[in-house]
């Protein structure tokens, strides 16, 4: 991270959507599958390709008589999908060769991937779990279209609130420096101790939940809900963004105040059905741990290096925080800051 982090020219300002974008892929990327993949880059740009057309509006859905409409889109998404069909199965053989190889040498001594880990849990005899070649390639994907835009989208918006809201700011960026100060070699165990970046987080993700209507369901039987009728097989959407800001059940819910999670056991775990940025329920998110690792680590290292600066003498409060429309609520105008240096590398 370091060596990502010493990119940063002072004072040349930084796409940060774009810079962490690099780092969560990184990451996804050493935990799935080891590091490097044949065409990764091209693996990759379907992939951007795909989320981005998660936010597509299919007319069809609404209109069945008007799917003609839809068509080149659906060749689009055909495309698409060819080229991660074809990229996930290479990844998956180059693994099995791999094993084979060490097997045949008698190498023990390897770090396992999670790839590693499920083509293993297919060879083994599981007590009735079965894992398919195609149930790893779908993993695959679902650990890259889940967990890489959704981390990045949450960085982005912790720091434009924190850029908002500089007195916030200055707070936060003292618990990270105190900690820091007090270890050398601070690292993910130590995370524990960043209470206010904790809170900082939570509240950032009340107001801006990456997945602002979660993934859909589909009612199984029908069933009444306050009064309305919701017939079996309708597709039935959860507006997190909206339970989010509900004032019915957080006090000044426009506002970004992270003490208002001080003290209280309201988490995003699932149980508290008002603050679900990451669902609830048994299909909710499986990558919670690891995501919240990811966007402690990455802000702690942001926040500890540098002062961070609007550009073109913008002030705090001419940010302009509009969401962009769609399955992913990004920043409208993607956000620019100014890094000055404060900390070296060296000093941690
Ligand atoms: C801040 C980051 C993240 C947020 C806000 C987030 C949010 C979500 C949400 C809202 C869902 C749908 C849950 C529901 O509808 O109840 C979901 C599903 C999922 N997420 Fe995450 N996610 C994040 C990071 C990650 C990471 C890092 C991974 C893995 C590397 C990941 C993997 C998945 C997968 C595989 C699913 C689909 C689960 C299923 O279909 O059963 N997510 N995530």
């Amino acid at each position: 991270m370091l060596e990502w982090l010493s990119t940063f020219s002072d004072k040349s300002p930084v796409k940060i959507f774009e810079t962490v974008s690099k780092v969560s892929i990184n990451i996804v990327t050493r935990a799935v599958f080891g590091g490097r993949c044949k065409r990764q880059d091209m693996f990759l740009k379907a992939l951007m390709e795909l989320v981005q057309l998660s936010s597509w509006f299919c007319l069809s859905d609404v209109f069945p008589s008007l799917s003609w409409l839809d068509v080149k889109m659906r060749r689009k998404i055909l495309r698409i999908y060819r080229v991660l069909d074809s990229t996930t199965e290479e990844i998956v053989q180059d693994h099995l060769e791999k094993q084979k190889q060490r097997e045949n040498n008698g190498d023990e001594d390897v770090e396992y991937d999670l790839v590693d880990i499920l083509i293993k849990t297919m060879k083994d005899d599981n007590g009735g779990v079965s894992i398919t070649f195609d149930s790893i390639k779908t993993v695959i994907l679902d650990m890259f279209a889940g967990g890489t835009d959704t981390t990045t989208t949450t960085i982005e918006w912790t720091m434009a609130e924190l850029i908002k809201h500089p007195e916030i700011l200055a707070k936060v960026q003292a618990e990270i420096r105190s900690a820091a100060s007090e270890k050398i070699d601070f690292n993910e165990n130590d995370l524990i101790k960043l209470r206010y970046l904790k809170l900082v987080i939570k509240e950032a993700m009340r107001l801006h939940p990456p997945a602002p209507l979660l993934l859909p369901r589909q009612c199984k039987d029908t069933c009444e809900v306050l009064g309305y009728s919701i017939p079996s097989g309708a597709r039935v959407l959860i507006n997190a963004w909206a339970l989010g800001r509900d004032p019915e059940y957080w006090t000044d819910a426009e506002q970004f105040i992270p003490e208002r999670f001080e003290g209280s056991s309201v988490d995003f775990k699932g149980n508290n059905l008002e603050f679900v940025p990451f669902g609830a329920g048994k299909r909710s998110c499986p990558g919670m741990d690891f995501a919240t690792a990811v966007v402690e680590i990455v802000l702690f290292k942001l926040l500890l290096h540098f002062e961070w600066k609007l550009p073109d003498g913008l002030k705090p409060n001419e940010l302009d925080m509009t969401e962009e429309f769609g399955a992913s609520c990004r920043m409208k105008k993607p956000l620019s800051l100014i890094p000055i240096l404060r900390v070296p590398f060296s000093d941690v």
